[in-house]
């Protein structure tokens, strides 16, 4: 039979455009469909412009410090209407990146909704129908939003990088990645923050100790938590501002509230169950380590197969995806090791077991510290300390996890990574010289 297109990827985020980038430099004639805008939630509303407002944000403490280094920095005030706007600017500069990459690859792009209408048809939002050989699901994820009444009035990350204005006082809903995120981000700039989470601490997954400390740095510098906490109804003022009412009966006055509750498999109304492909209880589209779902033409990859929702992890699924189909060279994504970090302020980073999945795991660890003042903030006079965590196998010495919280913790935990997912021991890594004076000199001089 012949099909309009070899592949028919729904969604150009990162995994989509990968996906499609690579198949079509391999000969394939390939369709994406984007309903937003190329380039997917990381470059449009996710990593890409938050890191870059965690850059803004930490002017405030740079300028501040500045200032024990001998710098005379006058009263400085911050203007969120500039800063939103070159972020935006740079954003709508990579969607042009991206998609000047995909017609350099001859990608045919399609910016309408799509929809799977059958193993190897897909409907457009204008009506059309095609037909494809493959079809790619990588519709990404999109924000929970928690069933309270009056929830229309919060907003979710998709919309937080357009405020008009900054507010001043600002509740997050959450515990997790985004809610921690933007904690740091509005408290530099000036907000009262407070973070509402329904469990009972931040940032479940990651080493317990590493998170205590980013608890306790937060809430030194003034951002209150609450939690085992639930709302029970948001109202809006006719003033414009909003009356959070909590599971308790307290009410919290606010001028924004951020929902950062979590990220469902983007598959509504996508044709998915019409069409047969399983999918889980919660909505991800279900498929085998080669990206196959249960039929043989569709398959997924990304967040929307709920598998590990980052962006490098759904990039090489992407390419795997393509190097297996179209390249005549099939390999597998190994989930084992993946690094990952918070940009909160301070930021923090990990890899492998935390120390309570490696003694569930191993039955005994041999944990090694260092809890120290960064010489910066020594003479900054900032009273914040860092926390490096590594956990080591303690038969084989091998080093199974390293955590750490502190200035540059991702930059630093990227490149220790290497060390890790090879395998090496606490010996290996006390064989190599320190490099000094540097924060990641700890890592080789751990007691
Ligand atoms: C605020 C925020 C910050 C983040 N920060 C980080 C970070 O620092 N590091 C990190 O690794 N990850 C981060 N992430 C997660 C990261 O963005 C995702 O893991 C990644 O984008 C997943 O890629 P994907 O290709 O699966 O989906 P996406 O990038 O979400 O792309 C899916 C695309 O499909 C489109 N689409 C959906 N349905 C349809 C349809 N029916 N028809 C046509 N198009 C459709 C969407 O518009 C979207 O463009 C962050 C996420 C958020 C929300
Ligand atoms: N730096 C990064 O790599 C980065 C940054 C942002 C997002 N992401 C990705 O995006 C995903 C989504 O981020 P996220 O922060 O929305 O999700 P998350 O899963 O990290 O955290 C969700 C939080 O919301 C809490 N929660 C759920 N329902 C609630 C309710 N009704 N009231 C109060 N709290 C509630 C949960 O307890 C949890 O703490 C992450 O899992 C991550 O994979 C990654």
């Amino acid at each position: 039979m012949d099909f309009d297109y070899d592949l028919f990827v729904i969604g150009a985020g990162s995994g989509g455009v990968r996906a499609a980038r690579v198949s079509a430099a391999y000969g394939a004639r390939v369709a994406i469909a984007e309903d937003h805008q190329v380039g997917g939630t990381c470059v449009i509303r996710g990593c890409v412009p938050k890191k870059l407002l965690v850059y803004g944000a930490h002017f405030a403490e740079d300028l501040a410090d500045a200032r024990q280094f001998g710098w005379d920095v006058p009263d400085c005030r911050f203007d969120w209407p500039r800063l939103r706007d070159t972020v935006l600017a740079e954003v709508a500069r990579l969607n042009r990146a991206y998609t000047d990459t995909l017609n350099n690859n001859r990608v045919e792009i399609i910016l309408e909704r799509a929809a799977v209408a059958g193993p190897n048809r897909v409907r457009l939002a204008g009506g059309r129908e095609v037909t494809a050989r493959h079809i790619l699901i990588a519709t990404g994820a999109w924000p929970v939003i928690p069933d309270v009444p009056g929830a229309e009035h919060g907003i979710t990350s998709n919309e937080v990088f357009h405020l008009d204005t900054l507010p001043r006082r600002v509740v997050i809903a959450g515990g997790g990645y985004i809610a921690n995120e933007f904690a740091g981000i509005f408290h530099r700039f000036g907000a009262h923050v407070t973070l509402i989470n329904r469990g009972d601490t931040i940032l479940r997954g990651y080493d317990e100790g590493v998170r205590d400390r980013l608890l306790q740095i937060s809430m030194t510098k003034g951002i209150e938590f609450r939690f085992n906490t639930r709302f029970a109804d948001i109202a809006r003022r006719d003033d414009g501002t909003l009356a959070i009412t909590l599971g308790s009966g307290d009410v919290i006055e606010a001028d924004l509230l951020l929902f950062a509750t979590g990220r469902a498999p983007n598959t509504r109304g996508l044709g998915l169950a019409e069409a047969g492909v399983a999918l889980d209880d919660q909505g991800a589209v279900i498929v085998d380590a080669d990206n196959r779902t249960n039929i043989p033409s569709i398959h997924a990859v990304g967040d929307v197969t709920n598998r590990v929702q980052l962006t490098p992890v759904a990039i090489r699924e992407g390419q795997a995806f393509a190097d297996t189909l179209f390249g005549n060279k099939p390999w597998r994504v190994d989930y084992d090791c993946i690094p990952a970090a918070v940009f909160s302020h301070p930021p923090l980073a990990g890899v492998g077991l935390t120390e309570g999945e490696a003694k569930n795991r191993l039955g005994a660890v041999k944990v090694y510290t260092s809890d120290f003042r960064p010489m910066k903030n020594v003479l900054a006079g900032r009273n914040e300390r860092a926390l490096y965590k590594m956990i080591c196998d303690p038969v084989t010495e091998r080093v199974v996890g390293l955590h750490m919280i502190g200035p540059d913790a991702p930059e630093i935990l990227q490149a220790a990574a290497i060390a890790v997912k090879a395998g090496l021991t606490k010996k290996q890594f006390d064989q190599t010289v320190a490099l000094h004076p540097s924060m990641a000199e700890e890592l080789v001089l751990m007691r």
